[in-house]
This record gives structure tokens, C-alpha cells and sequence, in this order.
């Protein structure tokens, strides 16, 4: 393993570095700077190298993002544009022209996930979260049926009993380590979560120490591409896509296709016990009403994969990020104590006056806790950035740019979430700052985003972060550790 990491390292600095910047120099056009100079607005330059150096640095996009929406802010422009990789780029600063883009104006864009098509990656290709165009606009409204809140209100029974299984491993933990690894509780509970919600299925993570079956499938996903061997599918997927399509070829990994398609396969196979509202029942009728035998819309796609691809895709998004919310929420808390405190005080309270319990109701009236949550978000947000392709003409309001199909939007919620113009002292945790709801903090404040291509799974990651913090909170005291430095 240690050779194949220094082969992977020496490839990579000596031959494919060199190539991808050789590459990025050739195809810049100097033309392209006359773009947005024409049209009056501030032209950072082609960042193409300078981007393929930060990157081989291990700047991540998010912080590479973030400089790019600082350096429009010192300008003291409201937005910006710079080449990379061949695309002309906008940076919107004004919350204004960023409420346009998402959603008034949302028709004229697609999400752009990365610069690598998966058009031809048979698994991701049909996940919501890659579908493009009208395949996704007919998914998306399906899907939302699962995630209104009398949907989110059904599955806050199975999310009550992980919140108590969450004390018992944490009581377990703390009874054979001085310091116990919240984050990796954390992971478990979202783990949980996600399979009993999303998948039907009771993965007890909680109950084992170790990683169970499905935390080593959600784990695999980031330890696939230490395999060399798979080097070779992203390039081979962007560009012969129809070759990878009829081939199969996937970015995810065999085994783990594998585990959704015998959740799938169970779904399709059990026709008497089939509860229609569980979200497994969701994506197969989903797939039954737009392309089944008597469906709406023709597709060669083969039911069991597009179940298959669909459960995965919803997997995907959402326990890492509600993971990373609850551990932020859990560092912040530790370092304030006060505003711990001020919480668990309204957590108690909400219990005592519950008979010593949850529900969902009672969860929903507490509001210092949202706040807390929200003031995480807007300093720790899981998810840096957002990025949009035009798809059709776009005149830039209160501007004479005129974005053309192709041109990429990429909007940095960290810029965002710490420019001083739209919150006072970012730096500082204040959850004082939420005391009147986010609707002050219009598309300056954007965790989830907004508009019709927003964060689906939104109001079911807020309850799952209210729950761990209410159980946690009602049962331990959150600390620093000792050793730790702190940034
Ligand atoms: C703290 C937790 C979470 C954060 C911060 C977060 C944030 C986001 C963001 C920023 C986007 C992109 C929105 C855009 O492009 O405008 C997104 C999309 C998405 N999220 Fe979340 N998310 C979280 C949890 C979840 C959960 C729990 C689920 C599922 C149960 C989920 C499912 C999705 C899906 C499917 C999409 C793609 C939606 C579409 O393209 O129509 N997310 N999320």
C-alpha cells in the first residue's frame, strides 16, 4: 500500500501535474478577458494555472471560492468574472442578483457539479442530484412528496429512538475513554438515520462499535479512488460517455451498487408488505407513474437501476453533512459554554413540560436552538459552494453582460457567510444574530440554498441536528479536550 501511495504521489507531481497545467495554458483565451471588460464588470484574469497549483497544494475548492468572492468584496464590486478551463466564470456578490439566479431567474440555469460530465456514468447520471434538465424537474417534484414536513413529522419516531441509542453508545464510550470521538457518534447516529428513513433498513451502527456493513459501503465511496486501477473511469466517463453508458462503467464502486440493489430488489419483490409512504416505496412509484409500463415519459432505463441509482443518490448527500453539522454544532457549544447552557436549559424545559419526553411539535416550538444551529451553519456550513451552468441566454440584471450557454456561476456561501456587509463581525459566534428568524438574512445567508434546485433534504437535517443536540445535551456536558489545539 505504501508503494502504490508513493507511485500514485510521483504520477501525480511529476506527470499528470505538469500535463493538466500544460493543458490549462493551452487552451486559455485571451480573447475571453475582453468578456466581461466589455461589459463593464471587474475581470479577475484567467486563474486556470494558478487554480491547478492551489488545488495540488490542497487548497480546497471551497477556501480557493472563497478568496476569489473576497478579492470582488476588496474591489468593492457586487460581482465579477474570471476564466478557468476554457469557461467563463461569474462571481455575484449582491444577494440580489443571487436571489435572480436561484430562483426567479432559475429556468435559465442547470447545477453544475463539477467540471467532469457524469452524463456517462450509469449509477451517478440518474441520481437527483446530477439529473439535468426536464428528467430532473419531473424526479424532483416526485421526490418532493417524501420531505414535506408531514413526511419529516412521520419519520420523527424512528429519529427519537436513534437520539436514545445515541446516549446509550455515548454512555458506553465515556465509560472506557476519558475523550471520546463525538464526531464518530455523530457519524453513527446520521448513519442510522439515513438507513432507517431513506432505505427502510436498521443498520445499528449505534449498537456496534465497530463499523457495521453499511458504514463500511458509505466509507468505501471515499476509499475507492485509492484504487489506481480506477484512475482511468472519470476521464474514460467524460469523454466516450455513450461507450461507459453501454459498458456500465461507474465512478462508484461494484460492491456498493451491489448493497442498493438488494434493497432495491427487495422493494420490487414485495408487493403484499409495500408501504407506500416510506421513501424506498417513493423512488420505485416515482419510477412506475414517469417511466413504468404505463408511464409518462419513455426511458431506456432499466427500472431496478434507476431504483438502485436513485437510493443511493439520496443516501449520498445527506448523513456526511448533518454529521459535519452536529459535531460543529458540538465543538461550538463546547467552547461556549454560556450558550450551552442557555440550551440545554430550553432543552429541559421542553422535556418537563412534555411528561419527560420529545415530540414533534414540542421540538419544533424551541427556537434558541435554531438559532444556535443556524449561527453553525453560517460559520461551519458543510457544503462551501454552489455553482450553476447557463443553459439558455441570460441578461445579468441592472448590467450589459449577457451570460452565454455554457458560462459558469459559482456562488461561495463562506464568502458569503463572512462578508462583514451582511453580518457584523463574522468571526465572532453570535447566535443573537438569528433572534428573528433567517428571514432577515435573505441570500446572504444560504446553508441549503434556495429555489427549485435547493437542498431537498433540508428540514430532515435540521431535525436530526435537533435531536442529537436535545438528547446529548439532556444527558452530558460538552467539553474541550485538553490536548486539542483550537483554530
Ligand atoms: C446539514 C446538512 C445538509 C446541508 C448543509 C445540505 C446542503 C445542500 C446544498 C448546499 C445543496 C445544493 C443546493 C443547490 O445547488 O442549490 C444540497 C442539495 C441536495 N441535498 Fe442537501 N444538505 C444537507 C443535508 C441533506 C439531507 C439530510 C439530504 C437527504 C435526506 C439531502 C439531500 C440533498 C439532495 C438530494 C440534493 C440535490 C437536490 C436537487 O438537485 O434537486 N441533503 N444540499
Amino acid at each position: 500500500m505504501a508503494l502504490l501511495e508513493k507511485i500514485t504521489k510521483l504520477v501525480s507531481r511529476y506527470f499528470l501535474l505538469p500535463l493538466v497545467t500544460l493543458y490549462m495554458y493551452l487552451i486559455q483565451n485571451p480573447k475571453s478577458r475582453e468578456y466581461y471588460k466589455s461589459a463593464g464588470i471587474l475581470d479577475l484574469g484567467d486563474v486556470s494555472i494558478n487554480y491547478v497549483n492551489n488545488f495540488s497544494r490542497q487548497i480546497s475548492s471551497t477556501t480557493y471560492w472563497m478568496e476569489m468572492y473576497n478579492r470582488v468584496k476588496e474591489a468593492g464590486a457586487s460581482l465579477a468574472g474570471c476564466g478557468l478551463a476554457g469557461h467563463d466564470i461569474l462571481i455575484p456578490r449582491s444577494p440580489a442578483l443571487i436571489k435572480s439566479i436561484l430562483v426567479k431567474d432559475a429556468s435559465h440555469f442547470d447545477r453544475v457539479g463539477n467540471l467532469l460530465s457524469l452524463k456517462g456514468d450509469y449509477i451517478a447520471s440518474k441520481t437527483l442530484l446530477c439529473l439535468q434538465g426536464e428528467d430532473w424537474t419531473k424526479t424532483r417534484a416526485k421526490f418532493e412528496a417524501a420531505f414535506t414536513p408531514s413526511k419529516i413529522r412521520r419519520n420523527f419516531v424512528q429519529v427519537d429512538k436513534l437520539g436514545k441509542e445515541l446516549v446509550q453508545y455515548l454512555n458506553r464510550e465515556v465509560e472506557k475513554e476519558a475523550q471520546i470521538n463525538f464526531g464518530q457518534a455523530a457519524l453513527k447516529f446520521t448513519t442510522d438515520v439515513t438507513g432507517s428513513t431513506m432505505l427502510n433498513l436498521d443498520t445499528g451502527s449505534l449498537r456496534t462499535r465497530g463499523p457495521t456493513r453499511f458504514e463500511e459501503i458509505l466509507d468505501k465511496l471515499f476509499s475507492s479512488f485509492d484504487n489506481f486501477a480506477n484512475w482511468w473511469k472519470p476521464g474514460f466517463i467524460q469523454w466516450f460517455p455513450r461507450i461507459a453508458t453501454y459498458f456500465k462503467v461507474t465512478l462508484v464502486d461494484e460492491e456498493i451498487v451491489e448493497f442498493y440493489r438488494n434493497v432495491a430488489q427487495f422493494e420490487m419483490n414485495n408487493e403484499k408488505g409495500r408501504d407506500r409512504n416510506n421513501f424506498v416505496s417513493v423512488v420505485r412509484s416515482t419510477w412506475e407513474e414517469l417511466y413504468g409500463n404505463r408511464g409518462l415519459y419513455d426511458s431506456s432505463d432499466h427500472e431496478e437501476e434507476w431504483i438502485t441509482a436513485n437510493l443511493f443518490g439520496m443516501v449520498l448527500p445527506g448523513y456526511k453533512t448533518t454529521e459535519t453539522l452536529i459535531a460543529m454544532c458540538a465543538y461550538v457549544l463546547a467552547l461556549h459554554q454560556d450558550v450551552q447552557d442557555k440550551v440545554r436549559d430550553e432543552i429541559n424545559a421542553t422535556f418537563e413540560s412534555n411528561q419527560d419526553d420529545l415530540d414533534f411539535a414540542a421540538v419544533n416550538r424551541m427556537t434558541y436552538i435554531d438559532m444556535v444551529i443556524n449561527e453553525t451553519l453560517r460559520m461551519y456550513s458543510p457544503i462551501g459552494l454552489v455553482g450553476r451552468v447557463c443553459k439558455k441566454e441570460y441578461p445579468v440584471p441592472d448590467t450589459n453582460l449577457v451570460l452565454k450557454v455554457g458560462d459558469v456561476i459559482i456562488i461561495s456561501l463562506y464568502g458569503l457567510h463572512y462578508d462583514e456587509e451582511y453580518h457584523e463581525n463574522p468571526e465572532i459566534f453570535d447566535p443573537e444574530r438569528f433572534s428573528s428568524g433567517v428571514k432577515n438574512k435573505d441570500f446572504s445567508f444560504l446553508p441549503f440554498t434556495q429555489g427549485p434546485r435547493n437542498c431537498i433534504g433540508s428540514r430532515m437535517a435540521m431535525l436530526e441536528t435537533k435531536m442529537a443536540l436535545c438528547y446529548v445535551l439532556r444527558n452530558f456536558k460538552l467539553t474541550r479536550p485538553q490536548k486539542l489545539s483550537f483554530p
